[in-house]
């Protein structure tokens, strides 16, 4: 079982602290979700862990910090513009490990990912031609084709319609299991995270306000505070948590 370690991790941007000392240890076993209201400071706190934000304290997986290229991260929807066919960006997933020659098993394997991610039929498109949750699809299949030791994703559902958010969470999900890898992804739907997540990081203002088992984050007093929504939870036919905000009044 690998643990997320987190002590101190503050991020200040200019005169502004825009994190405050993150301090938590957590497993990785099942997905780990990062939540919280916008401007609560997850972008923030995935860059940092990813090595793209300066920040003080320290963070560890397991019994060290990974490097720069055992990290993969994906962040939040952006329009891809490049050229490229779907099919060429997923291999360049790969590409200190392929260089330009691309040899047919990885040809294989990349496609194998693109049908994972139900999306074997773009293959051969322009990104630049894509709609935006046809390019975060090809993008996330980027990134497991990548296959890093840790995964970092920004709200890597936000352009995908029902369907996909399931069946892209699912498959993230069993490449955790599967693979061992381990995956820490910012998510603003807590049905999902509750769904999805084992564990689950609460901020808001840019500070931690819970950490732990996701169905003790997800707190009533937690979520009301950090949202300023009054939370109802309902349970699915399938036994699933179902959080539904209302006005506080
Ligand atoms: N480039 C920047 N320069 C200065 N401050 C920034 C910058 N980017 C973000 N911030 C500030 O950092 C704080 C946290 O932002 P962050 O993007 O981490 O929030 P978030 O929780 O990811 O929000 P959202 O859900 O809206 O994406 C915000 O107050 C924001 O104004």
């Amino acid at each position: 079982m690998t643990v997320l370690t987190l002590r101190n991790l503050a991020v200040q941007r200019g005169r502004r602290q825009v994190l405050a000392p993150v301090d938590t240890v957590l497993t990785t076993a099942g997905m780990i979700g990062v939540i919280g209201p916008n401007g609560a400071g997850k972008s923030t706190l995935l860059q940092a862990i990813s090595g793209l934000l300066p920040h003080t304290g320290h963070w560890q997986l397991g019994d060290r910090t990974p490097a720069r290229e055992e990290i993969g991260f994906l962040p939040q929807a952006y329009a891809v513009k490049a050229s490229l066919t779907v099919e060429e960006c997923v291999l360049l997933g790969r590409r200190e490990v392929l260089g330009w020659r691309v040899p047919p098993g990885a040809r294989h394997a990349a496609g194998d990912v693109l049908a994972r991610c139900g999306i074997a039929h773009l293959a051969g498109e322009r990104m630049d031609r894509l709609s935006g949750g046809q390019q975060q699809l090809a993008l996330i299949a980027q990134r497991l084709y990548r296959a890093p030791r840790l995964l970092i994703l920004d709200e890597p559902t936000s352009a995908l319609d029902v369907g996909h958010q399931i069946e892209v969470l699912t498959l993230l999900a069993q490449h955790a299991t599967a693979t061992g890898t381990s995956i820490l992804l910012a998510l603003h739907d807590l049905t999902l995270a509750a769904r999805f997540c084992r564990s689950l990081i609460l901020l808001s203002d840019g500070r931690l306000r819970a950490a732990g088992m996701a169905g003790a984050v997800l707190s009533e007093p937690a979520i009301r505070a950090s949202y300023r929504v009054a939370p109802e939870f309902l349970t699915s036919r399938s036994g699933h948590k179902v959080v539904v905000p209302h006005r506080l009044i």
